[in-house]
């Protein structure tokens, strides 16, 4: 009996280890894709420690006392948001040790348990990044009251009507809100201008107006207040304040728990600040115009770690740090001070003023007689939108299509691959076999790229710098569509086959005009409004449908900001009035029309927990972007060109192509696509 026993033992103990040796690869596979991490497979003094990042609740605390099990750590790097940790140990064998004894170590990290993968990582980039800039005409001024007056002025508030008016339901949902002055209307983001509160604002808050206009942050005294209070967990929506509805600057008084408020500017760039208590943020110019503000849910925030609990305040993009921490949320009431605005806006920042929408439509755009109007065209409804939104269009890409995929994985090792058109490079770590370079007409998604670690260059589709005949394959997923004549999207598919070997192999993904193909509804039509609610964002295979839907706020939201920004159109309506125009597109209704303006509805920071809550990656997951928020998130809406293929159209164009074969193709969910093969030069 003994030795069989035995065996049993034996044959368990290597089980559990194969069972573990296959998670691990699938983490250190997961972390490759999402996060352009390559693991290797000999020892080094660096580890990677796959879900042991501050995106899965893992402290920095706890994460440093579970290493140093193994030995002496010479820097522990944890992004924020990230899933995972990078660890560098003073010596080659603590990393070893570590590597064998903390495989499979599972962490209790509130009411989860984590299970932490490690795998050898060449080197670490120990840079720390320093203090970013705050976004201009922002201004933090620390300590500003004192913890007596903080007192004095949270007893002001009175918050007896408010809680009688809402339900606990509601009240435990939302922060609670309090209008002081005027009433902010957030059915029109807007203010009764005619309709003064009884009242005034509360005498208590006198001296902080005084000192506002003793130290010159305000010329003019606010006669509006807005007392928010949050509990931990809640936030408020990305917004800008109405430009027609207050002056310039809005103050903000932070009483109570710290917070930390993101700040994002049109263009995906973002800055996180931390707000201490008893702080003021005076938000002037570009960054009370321009810049949305917000408050993501959560219980956590992400703060630098030197010293997590002073009140000093730490102004940083969160990204650029290696030494984080998590901190915990508490209560935080804040008292927004603003100026009721008389007369309309005249901001430096007209793309984003509501003051400046009443004119009349600007004209839509018609489809170009000429190469000159087909680039005016693509530059203003393609290039500069994608630059536009292209943090926000990233956020919503990151699940590879499975046929494209396929593509990519039979390439053989060492092949040379061109993404023309690469977006945010989500193709680009799929074949790790392969050696993968993206080009972008976007430059802030070549950046994107860049910062994932990818081989990514700007360049237009129609004329890539790379000699003739180097690529053994080429992919153009969701690009030739946005050509706005036959010669240029034909001029692209001769570029793709240019670059390409004889016997090289180029996949082309386009936008069909057929949604519903062989009876079924793509992906596209099928995603309603309720089942794609403002903010939740999955990834699959309909190319344009997370993020350039309509959302559930739209049609009820007649106050929403329609910045338009760079393309000026958001008014458009095609049709009757406008013969020969191009018409705006309703998303998820099926195509009326081949050449069309496709909107995009872009969102900010709060669907982005969303999106990496969902990931699969056991990241915090973030409350959804609240969609009952009383807060209306104004949401520009850009307009990209589109022109969608007819079942057979895009064959025809590679068939006017010497020297090509059309191998395959297929319809993939609301996309026509072609295999095609060089066949001479
Ligand atoms: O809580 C804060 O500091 C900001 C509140 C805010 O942005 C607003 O009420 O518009
Ligand atoms: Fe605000």
């Amino acid at each position: 009996m003994e030795p069989r026993l035995e065996n049993v033992k034996a044959v368990r103990r290597s089980k559990e280890e194969k069972k573990l040796l296959r998670k691990q690869i699938k983490a250190s596979h997961t972390l490759l894709k999402h996060e352009g991490i390559s693991t290797v497979s000999k020892p080094t003094k660096s580890l990677v420690v796959a879900n042991g990042g501050l995106g899965n609740g893992v402290s920095r605390e706890q994460l440093q006392a579970v290493l140093e099990e193994a030995g002496e750590v010479g820097s522990l790097i944890m992004h924020p948001h990230k899933p995972y940790a990078l660890v560098t140990y003073r010596t080659e064998v603590s990393a070893q040790t570590g590597h064998v004894l903390l495989n499979g170590r599972q962490l209790q990290c509130g009411d989860q348990v984590v299970t932490l993968y490690l795998s050898f990582v060449d080197s670490v980039d120990t840079e720390s990044g320093g203090c970013a800039a705050l976004p201009p005409g922002l201004v933090l001024v620390e300590e500003f009251v004192s913890p007596e007056e903080e007192v004095l002025l949270l007893d002001a508030i009175d918050w007896k009507s408010h809680d009688e008016e809402v339900t606990v339901q509601k009240a435990l949902k939302h922060r609670k809100v309090k209008h002081y002055g005027y009433e902010f209307r957030y059915d029109n983001n807007n203010v009764d201008k005619d309709k003064p509160l009884p009242g005034g604002l509360p005498p208590a808050c006198a001296f902080v107006l005084e000192r506002c206009v003793r130290d010159r942050h305000v010329y003019v005294v606010p006669d509006q207040l807005t007392v928010n209070q949050y509990q931990a967990g809640q936030g408020i929506p990305p917004h800008v304040d109405t430009h027609s509805a207050f002056e310039d600057p809005i103050l903000s008084l932070s009483l109570g728990a710290k917070t930390v408020m993101d700040f994002r500017h049109p263009n995906g760039c973002s800055v996180a600040v931390v707000l201490p208590g008893r702080s003021l943020l005076v938000m002037k110019g570009e960054s009370r115009y321009l810049w949305t503000h917000g408050i993501t849910p959560r219980k956590f925030d992400v703060v630098p770690a030197c010293d997590p609990e002073s009140p000093v305040a730490l102004t940083s993009d969160l990204s650029n740090y290696s030494n984080l921490t998590l901190s915990r949320r508490g209560t935080r009431t804040s008292l927004t001070f603003r100026k009721v605005r008389r007369t309309p806006c005249d901001c430096a920042h007209p793309s984003a003023c509501d003051s400046r929408q009443v004119p009349a439509p600007p004209s839509p755009p018609s489809l170009p007689r000429s190469r000159t109007d087909a680039c005016r065209l693509e530059a203003k409804f393609v290039h500069s939108v994608y630059n536009e939104i292209a943090g926000h269009f990233s956020d919503t890409r990151h699940s590879p299509w499975p046929r494209v995929r396929h593509f990519l994985t039979l390439l053989a090792p060492g092949s040379v691959v061109a993404d023309v058109g690469s977006g945010n490079g989500k193709y680009l770590g799929v074949n790790p076999d392969a050696f993968a370079m993206g080009c972008d007409r976007s430059t802030a998604l070549v950046q994107i790229c860049s910062e994932r670690g990818f081989q990514a260059f700007v360049s237009d589709a129609l004329s890539v710098p790379l000699r003739s005949g180097v690529c053994d394959a080429c992919i153009s997923i969701a690009v030739i569509h946005h050509l706005s004549t036959q010669e240029r999207r034909q001029a692209a598919i001769e570029e793709l086959v240019r670059l390409l070997r004889p016997g090289g192999r180029a996949l082309i993904y386009v936008w069909a005009m057929e949604q519903e193909y062989n009876k079924q509804k793509s992906k596209y039509l099928k995603e309603t409004r309720e089942q794609a609610p403002s903010g939740s964002y999955t990834d699959n295979h309909d190319q344009e449908t997370k993020g350039c839907e309509a959302t559930a706020t739209d049609s009820h939201n007649p106050g929403q900001q329609y910045s338009g920004i760079s393309t000026q159109c958001s008014k458009v309506h095609p049709g009757k009035d406008s013969p020969g125009k191009l018409s705006v597109h309703t998303n998820r209704t099926a195509f009326n029309s081949q050449d069309l303006l496709v909107p995009w509805h872009l969102k900010g920071e709060g669907a982005e927990g969303v999106k990496k809550g969902g990931q699969g990656s056991k990241m915090i997951r973030d409350h959804p972007a609240d969609t009952q928020d009383p807060v209306l998130a104004p949401c520009p809406v850009f307009h990209r060109f589109y022109h969608v293929f007819q079942q057979g159209e895009l064959e025809e164009l590679c068939a006017r192509i010497i020297g090509v074969t059309v191998e395959c193709s297929y319809h993939d969910q609301g996309n026509w696509c072609v295999i095609l093969e060089k066949t001479r030069d």
